[in-house]
């Protein structure tokens, strides 16, 4: 595999008014192009707001991608966003550079956006200021790296030391399309979510199985959990078991 260092994405997508970079030498944290209707990163249902894309939201939370460099971070964003998939020579992240898209979740539109982190020990002290103002962590490792799985140990011990308590959590098992590659099970992953306490599912950037699950999931915890609705219970846990699908039964 080659591997470049440099910005990512630039070539696809790129920060545009739906997305932003920092970490680089600008510094800029992505102001230029933060959402407008936005405080503390939740906007309420009561106070509609758009995004720079003029796309409508009722509420919008802050999602974060970590892990170790190379088990799909950006490909699982770039998937989830625009539906296509990053093949080729594999340019790591720099920095920290976030994408938004807005779901609709039993008709309230929620705005997710997503922060994309350098998974590469240099940035680490970029990604530590991010983990506070975050609703919600996607921690991935890649099931043909056994190194990335061992590595969600110390991830999930960084995320207890940096992140809110009450962030919501799930584990990613990326590249589940390598069968031949594969050396991480799908039972190793489940063992370790249980044991942690967190939902679990496998992905594939590259086929698009769960990418949608996963973002919706995230979505819909976050959405119930600011719902003032009384009798509002939703169990990602329970949520996710029921609507996950595994790598031998379908695309996406
Ligand atoms: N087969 C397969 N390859 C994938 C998948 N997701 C990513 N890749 C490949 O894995 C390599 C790394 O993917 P990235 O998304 O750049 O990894 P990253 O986690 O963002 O890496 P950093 O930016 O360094 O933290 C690229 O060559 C991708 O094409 C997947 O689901 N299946």
């Amino acid at each position: 595999m080659s591997r470049k260092k440099g910005v990512k994405g630039r070539t696809t997508t790129g920060p545009s008014t739906t997305g932003g970079s920092a970490g680089k030498s600008s510094g800029k944290a992505g102001k230029g192009s933060m959402t407008i209707g936005q405080s503390n990163g939740v906007v309420h249902p009561s106070r509609p707001a758009f995004s720079c894309s003029s796309e409508f939201y009722d509420i919008a939370f802050k999602v974060m991608l970590v892990g170790d460099s190379g088990v799909g971070k950006t490909c699982l964003l770039v998937r989830f966003k625009d539906g296509a998939f990053l093949a080729g020579s594999f340019i790591s992240t720099v920095g920290i550079d976030f994408r938004n898209k807005v779901l609709d979740i039993d008709g309230v539109k929620v705005k997710l956006q997503i922060w994309d982190t350098a998974g590469q020990e240099r940035f680490r002290s970029v990604t530590h200021a991010y983990y506070r103002d975050a609703h919600a962590l996607l921690l991935l490792y890649d099931v043909t790296n056994k190194t990335s799985f061992d590595n969600t140990r110390a991830w999930l011990a960084e995320i207890h030391e940096y992140a809110q308590e009450d962030v919501v959590l799930m584990l990613l098992g990326n590249k589940a399309d390598s069968t031949h590659e594969r050396v991480v099970k799908k039972e190793d992953g489940e063992r370790l979510a249980k044991e942690f306490g967190v939902p679990f599912m496998e992905t594939s950037a590259r086929s698009g199985l769960n990418v949608e699950l996963a973002f919706t999931a995230l979505a819909k915890a976050l959405r119930h959990r600011s719902s003032s609705e009384a009798d509002d219970k939703f169990k990602l846990h329970d949520y996710v078991s029921k609507e996950v699908k595994s790598p031998g039964c379908c695309r996406s």
